[in-house]
């Protein structure tokens, strides 16, 4: 098998005056730890677009998203919004990977929605602290949260937090959302009404979204594009033009099949593993049947 170029972009797209891009990577590349997780990445997120981040544990999903944040360094020419990492500021909303709160945290969930809106300011007048309220009000009902916004956020369950997160995210009016898995750890039907939001949320808002997901199946029927990460390199465009079994196997250079179950979810067979996995938390997905 030919070896295939560290970046293969299926379908490239140049920006139009109509198709602003939102995220725009030329010949990036990141080192963590002494070590390259991806480089000579080649990536256009068009405004507006959901994009779905996939692959294996530990191959650098999240330190794509601390990149575009401005966290964490990249070489190459990455831009956000037409900015340099990191100063975008407002424009863009964040659902960091692995969120918990405790049980007996008091907070409610109003409230904490409101931090997002203005937990980095102090001594606000009247007027825009009555902007907020009615702002923060807009988003839980939004995100379907109004039932139990008013409850201590430590007494809602995972898939309610996970709502007043997203509302969170949503308050200050984003244009761009980068969530780090908010599907993790949800049953089946809250991973679908979560999906669902999202899928509401960019359409019906503008807002574009990039979500890392180890799962694609919740989220398949509303994505505009897909990106594909391995060891070294990344592969980008259309949902079945990339989770196909010529091109994931050209991308981890071994045979890959993708099989579609009778109800249409696709199953990955025979993914390698990323070389260093740092946790348990997806040890089921061990063994070759992903996705
Ligand atoms: N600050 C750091 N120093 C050293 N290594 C790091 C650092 N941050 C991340 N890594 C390593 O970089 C690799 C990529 O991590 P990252 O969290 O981006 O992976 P991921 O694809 O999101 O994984 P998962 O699917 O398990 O969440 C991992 O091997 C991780 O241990």
């Amino acid at each position: 098998m030919n070896p295939l170029p560290a970046v293969h972009q299926l379908t490239p797209r140049l920006p139009t005056a109509t198709t602003p891009v939102a995220i725009s990577l030329r010949g990036a590349a990141v080192r963590v730890g002494g070590r390259t997780l991806w480089s000579g990445v080649e990536l256009d997120v068009g405004a507006g677009e959901f994009v779905a981040v996939l692959g294996p544990n530990g191959v650098g999903k999240s330190t794509l998203v601390k990149v575009l944040l401005g966290v964490l360094p990249a070489s190459g020419d990455v831009r956000v919004l037409g900015e340099r990492p990191g100063q975008a500021g407002d424009r863009i909303g964040y659902l960091p990977q692995r969120r918990s709160f405790d049980a007996s945290l008091r907070i409610r969930g109003v409230d904490f929605v409101g931090l997002g809106w203005d937990g980095d300011r102090w001594g606000i007048p009247l007027r825009r602290r009555k902007a907020a309220a009615a702002r923060v009000a807009e988003v839980i009902d939004l995100v379907g949260a109004s039932a139990y916004a008013h409850r201590p956020i430590g007494q809602c369950s995972g898939g309610e937090q996970q709502r007043l997160l997203i509302a969170q995210a949503l308050v200050r009016r984003p244009e761009l959302m980068l969530l780090d898995e908010p599907l993790d750890s949800l049953d089946l039907p809250n991973q679908a009404a979560m999906a669902a939001l999202v899928g509401r949320i960019c359409r019906e808002e503008g807002v574009t979204v990039v979500m890392v997901a180890h799962d694609i199946n919740p989220i398949l029927s509303r994505l505009d594009r897909v990106v594909y990460l391995a060891e070294g390199g990344a592969v980008e465009g259309r949902p079945e033009q990339v989770i196909a079994s010529e091109t994931l196997s050209r991308l981890y250079r071994t045979p890959i099949e993708v099989l579609r179950t009778s109800d249409g979810r696709l199953v990955v067979v025979g993914q390698p593993e990323a070389p260093a996995l740092h946790s348990d938390r997806h040890a089921s997905q061990a063994g070759g049947v992903w996705l």
